[in-house]
């Protein structure tokens, strides 16, 4: 069942907030498929226990989109301690006031609740439970919530590991952006254990502005990759009615504004369109992710005989970029394969 932030959170005691501090509201959503109607009392500080001792956060992977998203954990009153494959991507969040540990481990051992925004499912998989991964440092009362995007077997053995240990699970990944990272907006698609959803409720309201909850670990994985799927052969699609535009006379700045007006605008279109016309693709979401999430969400689709010929044909172009050198340009670069082509 998905439950948006209106959901009221049941905090337990070991993370109960201190009264007196409040993190910065952001508006409650209203979101038109509300699942639950009842508003949660003003999110309050879920970065103090009972006790009144700080709740210790950590943060695994600092790229694009975790540096914004412990930076405003940070911002917002939280103890967070960081750690990165590249050290020097700890610094600016040090100089937050974040604190470090040399290692996955280390920061899942001296924190009650562990973050990770890792590239994909390998890495996902090595930082949770490779050697000096968090799964050897986490232990019974704790946490790992795993924000990446990987597929459903990947955040299921990752859960294993975590489980084995006492600790709780929570895969959380998140729609949503550099932009909407930066700006605390992402949407965040959760699947596990329920009590650990509630525990870090307060958090995810602070890095987001609407979050669901669905069910056994996997399903947040598989919405993520359902709407990364949609999303990639969007941008494939958008690409060529660009090229096609301008070959055949019209300009293509005026076809992002058509589109803007009517039933197919997005975000997205509006977003990237006027930089796709220029050839720039300063780069929010990396291209070579796109295509990884494409990969896995035609893996997902032949796991239950789903045909997804556009999807296929998405990741083609994708694939192609990524031959082109355009891995680490923004997704909407894959308009530059479309381009060769001509
Ligand atoms: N960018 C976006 O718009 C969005 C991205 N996502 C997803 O979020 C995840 C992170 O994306 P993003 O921040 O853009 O990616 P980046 O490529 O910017 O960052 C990837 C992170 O993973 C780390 N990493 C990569 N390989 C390893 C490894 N073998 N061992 C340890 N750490 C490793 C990197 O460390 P190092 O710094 O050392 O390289 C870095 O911290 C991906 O799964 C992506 O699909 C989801 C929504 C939006
Ligand atoms: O995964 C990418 C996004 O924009 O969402």
């Amino acid at each position: 069942m998905a439950m948006c932030s209106s959901f009221c959170p049941h905090i337990p005691n070991s993370l109960r907030q201190k009264p007196s501090f409040s993190f910065p509201r952001k508006p409650l959503f209203s979101l038109s498929f509300k699942v639950f109607s009842f508003q949660a009392p003003a999110p309050t500080n879920a970065s103090t226990k009972a006790d009144g001792s700080p709740t210790r956060v950590g943060f695994l992977g600092l790229g694009i989109m975790g540096t914004p998203m412990a930076q405003n954990l940070i911002k917002a009153g939280c103890d967070v301690t960081v750690w990165n494959r590249t050290k020097s991507k700890c610094d600016p969040l040090i100089s937050l006031g974040a604190k470090y540990k040399p290692s996955a481990e280390e920061v899942a051992a001296y924190c009650d609740v562990t973050f990770a925004m890792l590239a994909d499912p390998e890495s996902a998989l090595d930082v949770a439970c490779g050697k000096h991964g968090a799964a050897s440092g986490i232990g019974p009362g704790k946490g790992y919530v795993d924000v990446s995007t990987v597929d459903v077997a990947t955040s299921k053995l990752i859960n294993g590991h975590i489980k084995a240990t006492g600790a709780s699970f929570l895969e959380a990944p998140v729609s949503g952006s550099k932009k909407p990272a930066e700006d605390g907006q992402l949407i965040f698609l959760t699947a596990g254990d329920k009590s650990l959803y509630d525990t870090v409720a307060p958090l995810l309201d602070i890095m987001g502005k609407s979050r669901f909850y669905l069910g056994d670990v996997g399903n947040g994985a598989a919405m993520k990759l359902v709407v990364n799927m949609i999303m990639g052969s969007m941008m494939a699609s958008f690409s060529e009615g660009l090229i096609l535009s301008e070959k055949v006379g019209l300009d293509p700045d005026v076809l992002v504004e058509v589109i803007a007006q009517g039933a197919i605008s997005a975000p997205m279109y509006k977003l990237k369109g006027p930089s796709m016309t220029k050839s720039l693709y300063p780069t929010a979401f990396p291209l070579k992710h796109q295509q990884k999430d494409l990969r896995l969400a035609l893996g997902l689709a032949e796991s239950v005989s789903q045909s997804t010929p556009i999807a296929a044909a998405a990741n083609e172009l994708y694939k192609v970029a990524k031959t082109y050198g355009l891995s680490d340009h923004d997704f909407s670069a894959v308009i530059e394969a479309l381009k060769a082509k001509q």
